[in-house]
């Protein structure tokens, strides 16, 4: 097939009449075309009549470049009369292709690269009798001269003779520099414009060259020394680079200096928004450091609060290093006179919410509140549980923090949790409760902190860019009194009057690195690297969903249960749907489950259910109570049951590769060797999945399923819905350079903060913002 990002040259065809025979035994074009322009009346009379019109053949040699190949050489063009009232234009353009059939007939004996010819026919039809008339056909025919260079592109469609193509929509751009149609040319990029709104890449061809002769010679906004700094052409060098490239590796430089500029702006005006929220130039000095020198931000342990050490001292396991140095850096940022806006990922299952906890003892060991926010009852529940434990461990503490849930849920007034909502409402506002624990509930406006100073978002994809800033609205207000008097405290930070909590997001897939930078640009990035000791990885099969598969699956379960393991058994549905009746559904498999597995305890859970049933549920799992839960995928965040130790995956092809990694996280958490089974549908969707199979880190994963998927797919779409749009950029092959925009908007920002001494950067920055900033 013809590569369609390479451009070359191509030779007018001429036919000569053993040519023009053959063409009238292979009428696959017309047939095509008859399919496409629905032309009723067009018989097979009218076909040979067309290819036998005298008259009407072009003899002159001419020479097109085309898109796709190497090596013009002519081509033939000519007007046809092929009805009553239908015409055509045919170009056919000669030209030749590396070979690339099988490896060993790339190169020839010469060790050369073998070519073979091609032949693209380039067609455009009129319809009308006006059309028809020797004189147009002859003007149209005649249209392009011999000798012409042109560039041509468009969508190639293979005909039934060997090494024939056609293009019906195509674009021709005869080359009319000199230099450009000398051989030389061969192998030059030519760009393509696209046909937008209504505007003719010719149109857009024409403006832009235009443009070019233009450009004045200082276009650039951006400080000499930060170009030269990254290796970046100048800006004008850029512009002409990208449209009139000589090579290929000139184009590239050009690219890399455009998609530099979409990041680059991105980073600078989000970092510029926060130091203009700053006051002095010492807050933004520390800011910019922050950015700077991530890694030396980090307190160590002997500084952390009492409390936060007792905690850590509660935990049944000592902290990995990675973990512990996440803890300090969270630390670091939380003393700052700052407002700090943290990412903190690792890989499932790394142990971050326990990183997070210690970080909200430091806070509540100053005096202050803490709150989590987490996307589900589920994960509120646990977590709470979780901490409630390790408060219970923790000794020589005299006056131990108070934690309560909160959650969305009203559906059932008598719940256990909803009276404790109904108590941490008080609580919170009074300064009794230091942390809090729930939903999105916890940011809404009727909830109301004393002395809220830190603010977790687990899960954070799984909330919007608003509803994290909602904590932001909820400010710190110097009233310390009742919290220093619980006598817990270690004393109140400095610089403390009336600041917006900190905010420490957490992320459940880990997301490589440019992607997380494109999103939160704004953000620090704390990273865990590594699981804790002890786990084992999580073995991993592909089976196809056939009977003998299921078979085998069900066998698979019946010895791990008998073995004293738990397993979790994963629907893509919660019922069984009309429109996709092959998907397993795990309401309408329960009974049929529970019959097969009848020596054995089946649980059921699922989004529809009440939260008190899905607690429950999870409660018996958790317990042993329930040997084989049956669940949708909303196990995916968070739930940790140290015990659970198989996954089956039902119709595994319909999650995304980070969606399935993810959920496998759920088992291994414990020391029992665990396993995972993907169930593929059909023998074809095996192949994405085996790279689960292979490989066990998020990261590699995750950008495994970046190249693949993009990243609209990685994040799913509410996630992805917050990512700017980059016209030129693609995260999945740009990444370095996102990174390096990054460095080049510190640098620029460290010389002058205001952005004072380089106007023209403002300017520039804020024609851009509406692209810079996210949406919601
Ligand atoms: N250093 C450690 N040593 C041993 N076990 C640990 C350690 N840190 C955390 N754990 C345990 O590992 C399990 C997973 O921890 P946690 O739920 O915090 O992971 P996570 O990073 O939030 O993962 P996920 O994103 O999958 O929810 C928990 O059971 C936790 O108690």
């Amino acid at each position: 097939m013809i590569d369609l990002k390479r451009v070359g040259t191509g030779l007018i065809w001429e036919r000569d009449e053993k040519e023009k025979d053959k063409d009238s035994n292979s009428f696959d074009l017309e047939e095509d075309m008859e399919g496409e322009i629905k032309m009723k009346s067009f018989d097979w009379e009218m076909k040979r009549e067309m290819f036998f019109d005298r008259e009407m053949k072009m003899e002159k040699r001419k020479e097109v470049f085309w898109l796709g190949g190497y090596g013009n050489r002519g081509k033939q063009s000519r007007g046809v009369r092929a009805g009553l009232s239908f015409s055509f234009l045919e170009i056919v353009v000669e030209g030749e292709v590396d070979s690339e059939s099988s490896a060993e007939h790339v190169f020839n004996a010469s060790g050369s690269r073998s070519k073979r010819k091609i032949y693209v026919h380039l067609k455009k039809f009129f319809r009308g009798t006006r059309y028809t008339s020797l004189p147009f056909l002859i003007s149209i025919g005649s249209k392009y001269k011999e000798g012409d260079i042109a560039c041509v592109s468009g969508k190639v469609r293979t005909m039934r003779k060997d090494g024939h193509y056609e293009m019906r929509e195509y674009n021709m751009d005869v080359l009319e520099d000199e230099q450009d149609s000398s051989p030389r040319a061969e192998g030059r990029p030519f760009p393509i414009y696209p046909s937008r709104g209504g505007l003719k890449p010719n149109f857009l061809k024409d403006i832009i060259a235009r443009a070019l002769k233009a450009l004045p010679s200082n276009v650039d906004p951006i400080p000499q020394d930060v170009t030269q700094d990254f290796g970046l052409l100048c800006l004008r060098d850029a512009y002409f680079g990208i449209h009139l490239p000589k090579n290929l590796s000139e184009a590239d430089l050009a690219r890399k200096r455009l998609v530099f500029d979409e990041f680059f702006y991105l980073q600078l005006g989000r970092l510029f928004q926060m130091l203009e929220g700053l006051g002095t130039q010492v807050e933004k000095d520390v800011l910019l450091d922050k950015y700077r020198k991530p890694e030396l931000n980090a307190v160590f342990t002997e500084e952390w609060s009492s409390l936060t050490k007792q905690l850590l001292k509660a935990l049944p396991y000592s902290l990995t290093s990675s973990q512990l140095s996440a803890v300090s850096e969270i630390i670091w940022d939380i003393k700052r006179p700052l407002p700090m806006n943290r990412l903190l990922q690792g890989d499932v299952g790394c142990g971050k919410t326990v990183v997070a906890f210690l970080a909200c003892m430091e806070v509540i060991g100053a005096g202050y509140q803490a709150a989590f926010m987490v996307p589900t009852e589920l994960l509120a529940v646990q977590h709470y549980n979780h901490l409630l434990d390790l408060l219970e461990k923790m000794e020589q503490v005299d006056c131990k923090p108070s934690i309560a849930l909160l959650t969305g849920s009203t559906s059932s007034k008598q719940s256990r949790l909803i009276r404790e909502a109904c108590i941490s409402f008080l609580g919170l506002q009074t300064g009794e409760i230091s942390l809090v624990i729930g939903t999105h509930s916890l940011i809404a406006d009727k909830v109301e902190f004393s002395a809220l100073r830190i603010a977790v978002v687990d899960e954070q994809h799984r909330f919007g860019v608003i509803q994290r800033g909602r904590f932001n609205s909820k400010l710190y207000y110097n009233s310390l009194s009742s919290k220093t008097a619980a006598g817990n405290s270690d004393g109140p930070l400095n610089g403390d009057v009336c600041m917006a909590p900190h905010v420490l997001a957490m992320s459940a897939t880990p997301i490589p690195r440019s992607l997380a930078l494109a999103l939160f640009g704004d953000m620090s990035l704390t990273q865990i690297t590594g699981l804790p000791p002890g786990r084992q990885p999580v073995e991993t099969y592909i089976v196809e969903g056939n009977e003998r598969g299921l078979e085998r699956v069900y066998q698979m379960i019946t010895d791990e249960v008998e073995a004293g393991g738990r397993v979790y058994l994963v629907y893509p549905v919660i019922g069984q749907s009309e429109q996709l009746p092959q998907l397993h559904a795990a309401s309408a498999e329960f009974e049929a489950m529970s019959s097969r597995f009848e020596s054995y305890s089946c649980g059921l859970l699922h989004g529809r259910m009440k939260s008190s049933e899905k607690d429950e549920a999870l409660r018996r799992f958790r317990t042993g109570e329930t040997h084989i839960l049956l669940s949708t995928q909303v196990i995916e965040i968070g739930v940790d049951v140290p015990e659970a130790s198989m996954m089956v995956v039902m119709n595994a092809e319909r999650f995304g590769i980070a969606q399935l990694h993810q959920l496998r996280g759920r088992v291994g958490r414990g020391a029992r060797k665990s396993k995972c089974v993907l169930i593929a549908s059909t023998a074809g969707s095996l192949c994405r999945l085996k790279v689960l199979e292979k490989s066990s880190d998020g990261f590699y994963l995750a950008n495994m399923d970046l190249l693949l998927r993009g990243p609209g797919d990685l994040l799913g779409k509410k996630q992805s819905g917050h990512l700017p749009e980059f016209p030129i950029a693609r995260l999945e092959i740009d990444g370095n350079i996102i990174q390096e925009a990054h460095l080049a908007a510190l640098k620029v920002l460290g010389m002058s903060p205001d952005l004072q001494k380089f106007p023209d950067l403002k300017a520039e920055l804020s024609m851009r913002q509406p692209l810079c900033l996210l949406g919601d």
